[in-house]
């Protein structure tokens, strides 16, 4: 038997032919082994195999498993046998549960995906009922799993109007189930249980987590009833993915449970069928290789970006409470569907706006598959290189907190994009072949903290990639374009302009720019834009005017890409004397001061949905108006902060939940980040700088910093994507300032750098309109600083802007005499008497940083992207290349403006003066720096 693997060069048609054992289907691909490198062979799928020709195409990747390999005249040939198995882009890693809704009907998987699943009491039932059941398994006591898991989401309740005691009872008659069939006997005697295992199968394409695993078989909970003795279909097809995940591991299971806990509230007299909650079954081979041809089905059309119409899989609509809202869909963008539509298309523009951005989502959504597979196509030390990994780390510790695992290792060198509060894989040593677990940071450094609800030997830990961001983007999408309101929509797709009530009042008597700023945005009918540059009071200006909207009995959602923006907003609100808001977010999130805003999940129904519901302001991540909760409120007016660097979807989340919005953000500053090449039109290559998912996840990022990884954008050259494709990487922001100059105001008047400083972003950057608030300000040098002698400088670092040529060499993305320079000026800054916390040192790689921070444990070193909406009295540039430059600096010029306005009164350039020579910008910034 034979392992067979490569891109298809050419897909047959399904023909049937007579055989010894009667009529059989087969087709025939071409493909080319070895990744595409080796003389193209046949393949020859036989009976069931052979659907998988007609929905696959020619640049698909193939892998055939235990086919047979024959030679006829002269020519090698595969076939399928008794036991072969067929993968259809088995990089393509797809969720176990949309395997499961996809058998369902592939179009209710579609409408799941582009709706997002709303807030609804049988999921937030469905959560508790599952979150008991893993108390149970670790030994918690019955009575109390309930009240702590249904205080927990006491919230979620609120909202739904639902009474407290009786989601109590509700939830203890599914938990009795649980107890009881736990209570078999079969917990005895060293019974193997695992709750919650997270798995991937890099041979199967296929990821999920199983709810629990017996003794090496999957388990799953159901809430619903079930009264026939078999199992539903679609939820043995469920267990049926976990055990090939399983089966991967080299544990292949036999049979699978499924718990309908449902059941145990039954009434006898009343029912009739099998009313016991546990049903095993079979998992024999016919219903495994059914499952992975469901999910090569789904793979084949995700990579190919087709979208489901239902008659894939024979989907019986008759039925289907989905029945309707698939008919309106399909009837609102025109689309072709089993169940037939209703309604009126959207008009053409809205159409084409919504594909544009559909598509680009979905290539994005590529990129993040791109990544999953680096988990295993990439060895240890290039994940590690490429800042996705930590590896090599020595476990010294594991005890269980509240139910949790708390692992910690150490770490000799702790430098990735992995940040405290992502989740991220933990594994004994690799995280698909070995044990991995799901984990979050608690924190980093040379020992590193993360939990659990595993314990797992702390080896290594990599990024986990999430199509959180993907997936929030097209709820957004959808939201804004189907369920938006007609005024918004006409201004976003640009139908008519936005209109402006002139307003009398001064808000802000001080800066004439930032006036005109609050009185366009309380004036605005349908938006406004706040153009920002460094330093220029942006934050302020929110402030003010989310103050002055809430004066004039407006309901306003505040809201940021990142965490830090959103607190800092509020904390500038509470500044001004404000501070009747509510703070949404994870507790890990919010920062400290403002954890007392926050809105607590737990507690009292009434209380806890009275608070959200009843507070004028309401504060969030972009990422999180994309949550349920989130999406059931409504508000006034949307005034979102470094908007420039959001995706045009990801702004839309907080837009679509407001009738008016107001933009504040500089789209001279850091762009969205954007991984794809297909979405950003280019392959841009970002730092990790999002520290706004919610669910810590770290989206997936492209190389940084030449590390010889490029996102692709697309696997194996499969076109994702066909047609018009939006440029996610320019923001809303930077989009309607250019069609509307009128509805943007500019702060043109900063509060940071020294004229000096200032004037190469200003000339540069912004027409030169900048200009310092004060004379202080203009002046401002390092002696001013107390305790500081500007004689005790060298007389290179005299001048409030200088240049420093150490003559080094570049290796990959470090420069050893630019580490030696910058650590000799940050000491002589030092000497002269700066306080080391006043001084930041700016890298464009992390590789680069992190040599720099070695030397310099007590200063801030980092790249751009941890920098931008911070400042510091004396900022060092390192700029790493020499030679030419051939790959990019800082692959933006925009990251440049953020590098170089961070300081305050002294600012030196280190690098190397003939590379940066070759390019007219650099050169420049040479110029003007010497
Ligand atoms: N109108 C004003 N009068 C006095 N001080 C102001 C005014 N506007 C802003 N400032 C001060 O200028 C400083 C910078 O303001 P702020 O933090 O709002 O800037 P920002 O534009 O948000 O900065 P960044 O570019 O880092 O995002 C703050 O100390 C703030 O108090």
């Amino acid at each position: 038997m034979a392992e067979l693997r490569g891109p298809i060069v050419d897909v047959g048609e399904t023909r049937s032919v007579s055989t010894q054992y009667g009529e059989r289907d087969l087709a025939e691909v071409t493909l080319r082994p070895e990744r595409g490198q080796a003389e193209p062979v046949t393949l020859t799928l036989w009976g069931k195999w052979s659907e998988t020709a007609e929905y696959t195409q020619t640049g698909m990747e193939v892998l055939a498993l235990g086919v047979e390999r024959e030679e006829f005249r002269g020519e090698i040939q595969y076939a399928t046998a008794g036991d072969s198995r067929i993968v259809i882009e088995p990089d393509y890693l797809v969720n176990v549960t949309d395997v499961r809704s996809w058998v369902q009907c592939p179009r209710m998987h579609y409408l799941n995906t582009l709706s997002g699943v709303p807030l609804n009491y049988p999921v937030v039932k469905g959560t508790v009922v599952h979150e008991v059941f893993s108390d149970l398994l670790r030994g918690g006591e019955v009575e109390a799993a309930i009240d702590d898991r249904v205080a927990e989401v006491g919230l979620d309740l609120g909202l739904l109007d639902r009474d407290a005691d009786e989601v109590r009872k509700d939830v203890s008659d599914h938990a009795r189930a649980i107890d009881g069939w736990l209570s078999q006997g079969t917990l005895e005697g060293g019974d193997e249980w695992r709750s919650e295992q997270t798995l991937i199968s890099e041979r199967y394409g296929l990821k999920g987590r199983a709810d629990a695993v017996r003794r090496g078989a999957p388990v799953e909970l159901k809430t619903g009833k079930n009264t026939n003795s078999e199992p539903r279909f679609q939820d043995k097809v469920q267990v049926a993915c976990y055990a090939l995940l399983l089966d991967e591991r080299g544990e292949p299971p036999d049979t699978g449970t499924l718990l309908y806990t449902k059941n145990a509230a039954l009434d006898r007299n009343e029912e009739s069928g099998d009313l016991s909650p546990a049903k095993d079954f079979s998992l024999n081979e016919g219903l495994l290789d059914y499952v992975l041809r469901e999910r090569n089905h789904l793979a084949a059309m995700a990579v190919a970006g087709e979208i489901p119409t239902g008659y894939e899989a024979n989907a019986t609509c008759n039925y289907c409470f989905e029945q309707d809202t698939c008919m309106v869909v399909s009837g609102r963008l025109d689309q072709e569907s089993k169940a037939g539509r209703i309604g009126e298309a959207i008009p053409e523009e809205e159409r084409n706006y919504f594909e544009r951005f559909y598509r680009a989502i979905e290539a994005e959504r590529g990129a993040v598959h791109d990544e999953y597979a680096k988990l295993w196509t990439q060895t240890a030390t290039e994940r590690a290189d490429a800042d996705r990994a930590l590896i090599d780390l020595e476990p010294v510790g594991k005890k269980e907190v509240d139910g949790r695992w708390e692992l910690r290792a150490r770490c000799s060198d702790p430098v990735s994009k992995i940040r405290e509060g992502d989740v991220v894989l933990a594994s004994d040593g690799h995280p698909v072949r070995g044990n991995a677990e799901m984990a979050r940071v608690v924190s980093m450094g040379e020992e590193i903290v993360v939990t659990a609800d595993e314990p797992v030997e702390l080896r290594r830990l990599d990024v986990y990639p999430s199509e959180i961001g993907a997936d929030r983007m097209l709820t957004a999408l959808h939201d804004a374009l189907l369920a938006g309101d007609e005024d918004q929509k006409d201004v976003l797709i640009d139908r008519r302009d936005p209109v402006f009530r002139d307003v009398e009042e001064t808000f802000i008597d001080n800066n004439p720019a930032q006036d005109r700023a609050v009185r366009r945005a309380v004036g605005a009918d349908d938006c406004a834009l706040i153009h920002g540059p460094p330093g220029t009071g942006k934050t302020y200006t929110i402030a003010r005017t989310v103050r002055a909207l809430v004066e004039r009995g407006e309901r306003v959602l505040l809201s940021a890409f990142t965490n830090r923006a959103v607190d800092n907003a509020l904390d500038a609100l509470r500044d001004q004397g404000y501070d009747e808001f509510v703070r949404v977010g994870t507790e890990h999130g919010v920062r400290e001061d403002i954890q007392e805003y926050r809105l607590e999940s737990r507690g009292d129904p009434d209380e806890r949905a009275a608070e959200l519901r009843e507070a004028s302001v309401v504060a969030a991540t972009t990422a999180s108006c994309g949550s349920r909760i989130m999406r059931e409120g409504s508000f006034d007016v949307a005034v979102i902060d470094e908007a420039s660097q959001l995706t045009e979807p990801a702004t839309l989340a907080a837009v679509a939940l407001a009738d008016r919005f107001v933009l504040v953000g500089d789209h001279q500053q850091l762009p969205p980040v954007v991984q794809s090449a297909d979405a950003a039109g280019t392959v841009e290559t970002t730092e990790h700088g999002d520290d706004s998912a919610d669910d810590g996840t770290t989206g997936a990022t492209t190389a940084t910093d030449g590390s010889g990884v490029v996102a692709s954008g697309t696997a194996n050259g499969t076109s994702r994507t066909a047609g018009d494709v939006a440029d996610l990487s320019r923001s809303l922001f930077e989009r309607l300032i250019e069609t509307h100059p009128e509805a943007a105001v500019l702060l043109d008047t900063q509060y940071r750098m020294a004229q000096r400083i200032q004037a190469f972003s200003s000339n540069e950057f912004y027409d030169g309109r900048l200009r310092p608030a004060s004379p202080d300000i203009a002046a401002q040098h390092v002696a001013d600083l107390p305790e500081v002698t500007s004689d005790a400088l060298p007389d290179r670092l005299q001048e409030r802007v200088s240049f420093v040529d150490p003559d080094g060499t570049a290796r990959g993305n470090t420069n050893p005499a630019e580490v030696t320079a910058v650590a000799e000026i940050v000491e002589a800054y030092a000497a002269a008497g700066v306080a080391r916390e006043d001084i930041g040192v700016i890298a464009p790689f992390r590789a680069q940083a992190a040599a720099i921070r070695r030397e310099l444990p007590a200063v801030t070193v980092d790249t751009v992207d941890r920098f931008q909406g911070s400042a510091k009295e004396v900022i060092v540039v390192s700029f790493v290349a020499t030679g030419d430059l051939d790959s990019p600096i800082f692959e933006d010029f925009r990251r440049v403006n953020v590098a170089l306005t961070r300081a305050k009164k002294a600012l030196v350039l280190v690098g190397d003066r003939d590379a940066l020579a070759t390019d007219e910008r650099y050169a420049r910034m040479v110029e003007w720096a010497e």
